[in-house]
């Protein structure tokens, strides 16, 4: 079984190496994580989601290695630390340029097929650059082969506004926190994205699952819904919310500390949602208060009141 591409040859499932692998300040190789990603390399879950702050970079370049795969099988993320909105801790790399070309010296690969900054809270004062200053780093990496698609992550439409001032190349890709019960991460940034053809990659699409609460009444209405699906085709909640992000027209980044669960995602895309299901799931989605926000929430808390 292998995952399909969208049309910019994005595969449309991720295996994410943070959350559950998130391993930051610990020098210890994690083989869990070496052992699962050969596993999903070699099932044909190849787009393998990375960050500078995940410190996975051992493990990904054991994995890489062992799998006897060659680069252009397997799709790679990284993600440059640009940090937090109290601007206290960043990137060990003096800028987004050299960070990337430390990742594929460390890792071992000659190219990252997407980098990303991971959140836009950068300024001079800090970083030695602006937001800007930052995007034309990225762009450099593009130009120079070392990234084949150049994006951001966790950005607010004004903050995406300011780099489309003044970009030569605008981000590809936009990896947000999104799921059934949090639908936007900012105000009006899915639609932003589609108008702009940037393509959005979706984080913690199971929220609903591992974080939502059942004893709510749009909780339970939803999980009863999941339960009908369930049994009409034979498929998972977790195939069923996976496969909901996907006809969204958003890709899934999705992990897992089970091998068995790999398999479920493989099987994400053998059966289709009708559009009033896909429709049904987004309403009752949407009722769920506050909406379920798992990351980002001293930045971006303030929208769920
Ligand atoms: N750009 C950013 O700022 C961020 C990016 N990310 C990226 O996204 C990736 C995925 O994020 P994450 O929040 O983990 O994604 P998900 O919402 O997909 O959650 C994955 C978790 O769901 C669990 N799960 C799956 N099915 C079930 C089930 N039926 N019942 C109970 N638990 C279940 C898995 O546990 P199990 O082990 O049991 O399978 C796994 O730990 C990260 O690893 C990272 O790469 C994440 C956060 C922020
Ligand atoms: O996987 C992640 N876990 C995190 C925790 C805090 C900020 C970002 C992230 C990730 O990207």
């Amino acid at each position: 079984m292998s995952i399909p591409t969208t049309s910019s040859g994005i595969p449309r499932l991720a295996f994410g190496c943070g959350t559950y692998y998130f391993k930051y300040g610990s020098d210890t190789v994690n083989q869990q994580l070496v052992d699962i990603t050969k596993t999903a390399l070699s099932k044909g879950l190849r787009h393998i989601d990375a960050a500078e702050c995940y410190n996975v970079d051992k493990e990904l370049a054991k994995a890489f290695a062992e799998s006897g795969l060659s680069k252009e099988d397997y799709f790679v993320t990284e993600k440059y630390f640009a940090g937090a909105g109290d601007y206290s801790v960043r990137s060990k790399e003096a800028n987004p340029y050299l960070h990337l070309k430390a990742f594929l010296e460390r890792v071992s690969i000659p190219y990252a097929d997407l980098y990303l900054l991971h959140s836009p809270f950068i300024k001079k004062e800090t970083h030695g650059f602006t937001l800007v200053e930052a995007w034309k780093y990225m762009e450099q990496c593009k130009k120079e082969g070392l990234a084949k698609r150049i994006g951001i992550s966790n950005f607010t439409v004004d903050d995406i506004e300011e780099i489309l001032k003044e970009a030569s190349v605008k981000p590809e890709v936009h990896q947000i926190e999104y799921s059934a019960f949090l639908q936007n991460q900012t105000p009006g940034v899915v639609d932003f994205c589609k108008e702009h053809g940037i393509e959005l990659e979706a984080y913690s699409p199971l929220g609903p699952l591992t974080k939502g609460d059942k004893t709510t009444e749009v909780g339970k209405k939803f999980d009863d819904y999941l339960n009908s699906l369930e049994k009409k085709y034979g498929k998972t909640k977790t195939q069923i919310l996976l496969r909901w992000v996907d006809q969204k027209g958003i890709i899934p980044i999705t992990t897992t500390s089970k091998e068995s669960r790999l398999d479920e995602f493989l099987d994400v895309f053998s059966f289709e949602l009708t559009p009033e299901e896909v429709k049904t799931i987004t309403e009752i989605g949407a009722q769920y208060r506050p909406p379920l926000r798992q990351f980002w929430i001293p930045e971006f808390g303030k929208y769920d009141q």
